[in-house]
C-alpha cells in the first residue's frame, strides 16, 4: 500500500515547522463559532453540564451572601455593640459573634458542597463530550482523519476537554460566586453610602469598559494556543512512533529541531496571551488601589460633614474598607477568569469542530442493504478517484469479477493498486461511477453488514498491545478458543501456534513488535479466517521472510482464499501465476486483463515489463 495511505500529511510536508498550523486539516478547526454559541453548542454536546444547576446557584448565593456577614457584623458591632448611646454592649456583641459565627459556617458547608458538585459535574459532562468526540474520530473516513496531524488530533479530546474541565471547575464557581459577590457587595454599599458606591464603580469603570476589548483580544491569543498545544504534541509523538526511523537514520538531531520550533511556538503563543491578562490584572489592580484610597478620603471627608450634609460612621467607614476588598477580590479574579474563559472556550471550539466535522461515507445503517451469505461478485463501472485537491488517480475503471474468483492486481508502485482496494472496501468513495457488490452499490450497503461480508488485509495489520487471542478476536468479537483453535487449523497455522511460549496467550508487545514480521501477517490472517469474509482483499506484504515462513504463509493464503471472492495486490509473481485473473493497472487504468500465461505471452505490455523485473529479481 503506497506511504500515504497512513503517513502522516506532516511527514509529507517537509517545508512545514511544527509550529505552523496543518493547512491542509479537512477537520473543522470550530474556530468560526463565537464565544456564547461555543458554550451553548457545549452545553447541548454535555446536557449533564446543566444537571442540578438550580440548586449550585442555590449554594453559590448563600456563599456569596455569607461573604458580607463579617463587614455587617464589624459594622453593628463597631456602631450599635461598642460605641451605641448607652456606651459599650457586651450582651449585644456576643450575639452579634455567634449570628457571624453561624453565617460563616453555613457559608463555608455552601460552599464546599457546590465546589464538590461544580467538580462532578464537570467531570461527567466532560467524558460524555470526551467519549462523543472520540467516537466521532472513529466515524470520519480515514481520508479526513488523516488530513489531521495525530498529536492535534489527539490533543482536541485530551488537553482540549482539560481546559473546559479547569475552567468549568474553578472558572465557572469563581464566576458564580463572584458575580453574586459583586452584586451584593454593590447593594451593600448602597445602603451603607450611595456616594461611597459611586467612588468605588467610577475606579473601576475603565477596567469593565476595556472587558470586551480585552475579551477580544484574548480569543485570538488562546485560539492560537490551542492550536499549538496540538502541534507541540505531534512533534513529541511523531518521533515516539518513528522512533527505530529516528535511530536508524541518526536524526535525533533533526527531530529534536522540530520539537524546539514547536516549543518555541506554543511559548511565543502563550507569552502573548499573558501578555494580555497580566496587563487586564495590573489595571485591576489600579482599579483597586484608587478605589481603597477613594472610599477612606471621601469616607473621612463625608464623615467630617464636610460634604452633602452626610453623616458616616467610623463602623460604615471601616464596613465599606471591607466591602471593597469584597469587589476588588470578585474583580480582579475576574479578569483572570475570563482568561481561563477564552482558553477553555478556544479548546471547547476545537472539541466541537471535531463533532461538526461531517462523516461524509453515510451509513445507510439498517435501511441499508446487507448481502447474502456466500462468495460475492464484483463489479467496478466507470469508476474515478481523485484524492482531496488532487488530480485524479484511477479513470474510467470496469471490472467484473465473478463469485469465487481470484485476482491479483498489479502494476508500478504508485499505479493506483491499493486506491482500488480501498474503495472496493469502502474506505473512500468513488469520485465518480460506481462499485458494486452482488448487484448493490456499495453506499448502499449497511456499514456493519459490509464489514462482517468484506475483510481487508493490510500489508502491515496492526496489532495492539495485547495476547494473540484478543488481537485476532478483533476478527470476530466474543470468538472462543476453540473457534480460534478451529480457524488456526482451517488455514494450517495450529502447530506454529502451540510452539509460541503461552499459545493463543502469548502476548505481542507494542505494535506486535515481540513477533516476526512474517508471524505477523499469520496473525493477520488468522484474524481474517475468523471473521470468515465472503470477499476477501489483501495487501500483499512485500518484507521478505525465511523460506520456511514463507511457504507456511503460502499456503495459509492460499486456505484462506478458497470458497470466497479475493482481489489480492500483487508484488509476487507466484501470486500473480496462481491467481484466476491478472488485472493490470497502469497510471490509474486497467491496461490489460487475463490470465497469467496469457498476458505473459504479449510481448511489450507494461505485464510483460512487470514479468521480465520479476524474473530479473527473483530468477
Ligand atoms: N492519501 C493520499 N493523498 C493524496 N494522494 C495519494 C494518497 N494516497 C495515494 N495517493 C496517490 O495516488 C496514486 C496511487 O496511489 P496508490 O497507493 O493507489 O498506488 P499503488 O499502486 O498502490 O502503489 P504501491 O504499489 O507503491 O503501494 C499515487 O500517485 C499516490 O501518490
Amino acid at each position: 500500500m503506497s506511504a500515504h495511505t497512513t503517513a502522516d500529511p506532516s511527514e509529507q510536508a517537509p517545508g512545514q515547522t511544527p509550529g505552523q498550523t496543518p493547512e491542509q486539516t479537512r477537520l473543522s478547526t470550530g474556530e468560526d463559532i463565537g464565544a456564547w454559541q461555543t458554550i451553548r453548542r457545549g452545553l447541548r454536546h454535555s446536557p449533564e453540564l446543566k444537571d442540578g444547576i438550580g440548586w449550585t446557584l442555590t449554594l453559590a448565593v448563600i456563599a456569596s451572601v455569607g461573604q458580607v456577614v463579617i463587614p455587617i457584623a464589624l459594622q453593628q458591632t463597631i456602631d450599635n455593640g461598642l460605641r451605641g448611646p448607652g456606651g459599650p454592649d457586651p450582651s449585644y456583641t456576643a450575639w452579634l459573634a455567634l449570628a457571624a459565627g453561624l453565617a460563616l459556617l453555613v457559608t463555608s458547608w455552601a460552599s464546599y458542597k457546590m465546589t464538590a458538585r461544580l467538580f462532578s459535574t464537570a467531570e461527567r459532562g466532560l467524558a460524555t463530550l470526551r467519549i462523543k468526540a472520540f467516537r466521532h474520530v472513529h466515524d470520519l473516513p480515514l481520508l479526513t482523519q488523516n488530513t489531521e496531524r495525530r498529536g492535534a488530533l489527539v490533543s482536541r479530546v485530551t488537553s482540549d476537554v482539560d481546559q473546559v474541565s479547569q475552567f468549568l471547575v474553578f472558572g465557572g464557581l469563581l464566576a458564580v460566586v463572584s458575580v453574586g459577590q459583586v452584586l451584593i457587595a454593590t447593594i451593600v454599599m448602597i445602603v451603607y453610602s450611595w456616594q461611597l458606591a459611586i467612588v468605588v464603580w467610577v475606579c473601576f469603570a475603565p477596567l469593565f469598559l476595556s472587558l470586551r476589548y480585552f475579551q477580544r483580544k484574548l480569543s485570538a491569543a488562546y485560539g492560537t494556543v490551542r492550536r499549538q498545544v496540538g502541534a507541540m504534541l505531534s512533534a513529541v509523538s511523531e518521533p515516539v512512533v518513528g522512533a527505530t526511523v529516528v535511530k536508524a537514520y541518526a536524526i535525533e538531531a533533526r527531530t529534536q529541531e522540530r520539537i524546539d520550533v514547536a516549543v518555541d511556538a506554543h511559548k511565543a503563543a502563550s507569552t502573548r496571551a499573558q501578555g494580555f491578562t497580566a496587563f487586564s490584572f495590573s489595571l485591576g489592580g489600579l482599579s483597586a488601589g484608587l478605589a481603597n484610597a477613594g472610599v477612606i478620603i471621601v469616607g473621612i471627608w463625608l464623615g467630617q460633614g464636610f460634604a452633602w450634609g452626610e453623616d458616616i460612621t467610623a463602623g460604615k467607614v471601616l464596613a465599606f474598607a471591607f466591602i471593597v476588598t469584597l469587589f476588588v477580590g470578585p474583580v480582579q479574579m475576574g479578569t483572570q477568569i475570563l482568561t481561563d474563559a477564552q482558553n477553555a472556550i478556544a479548546g471547547w471550539r476545537r472539541v466541537i469542530g471535531i463533532l461538526d466535522t461531517p462523516a461524509d461515507l453515510v451509513d445507510p445503517g439498517p435501511q441499508g442493504h446487507t448481502l447474502p451469505k456466500g462468495a460475492i461478485d464484483v463489479r467496478f463501472e466507470q469508476v474515478a478517484f481523485a484524492y482531496p485537491g488532487g488530480a485524479e488517480v484511477l479513470s474510467d475503471i470496469d471490472l467484473a469479477i465473478p463469485a469465487g474468483q481470484r485476482v491479483a492486481v498489479v502494476g508500478e508502485t504508485g499505479s493506483g493498486k491499493s486506491t482500488i482496494a480501498k474503495l472496493l472496501t469502502r474506505l473512500m468513495d468513488p469520485t465518480r461511477g460506481r462499485v458494486l457488490l452482488d448487484g448493490i452499490d456499495l453506499r448502499e450497503i449497511s456499514e456493519a453488514a459490509l464489514r462482517s461480508s468484506v475483510v481487508l488485509v493490510p500489508q502491515e495489520g496492526f496489532l495492539f498491545d495485547d495476547t494473540l487471542a484478543a488481537n485476532v478476536r478483533y476478527g470476530r468479537l466474543g470468538a472462543t478458543e476453540a473457534e480460534i483453535r478451529e480457524a488456526a487449523e482451517a488455514i494450517g497455522v495450529g502447530d506454529w501456534l502451540d510452539g509460541l511460549p503461552e499459545g493463543v496467550e502469548t502476548r505481542v508487545g507494542q505494535r506486535g513488535e515481540s513477533l516476526s514480521a512474517g508471524e505477523r501477517q499469520l496473525v493477520a490472517m488468522l484474524r481474517a479466517q475468523l471473521a470468515d469474509p465472503d470477499l476477501l482483499v489483501l495487501d500483499e506484504a512485500t518484507s521478505a521472510v525465511d523460506p520456511q515462513l514463507e511457504t507456511r504463509i503460502g499456503r495459509a493464503l492460499e486456505r484462506l482464499m478458497s470458497g470466497r471472492t479475493s482481489v489480492t495486490i500483487a508484488h509476487r509473481l507466484s501470486t500473480a501465476e496462481a491467481a484466476d485473473v491478472v488485472v493490470v493497472v497502469d497510471r490509474g487504468r486497467i491496461v490489460q486483463h487475463g490470465r497469467h500465461d496469457e498476458l505473459v505471452a504479449q510481448p511489450g505490455t507494461p505485464y510483460a515489463r512487470l514479468h521480465a523485473s520479476w524474473i530479473a529479481q527473483h530468477g
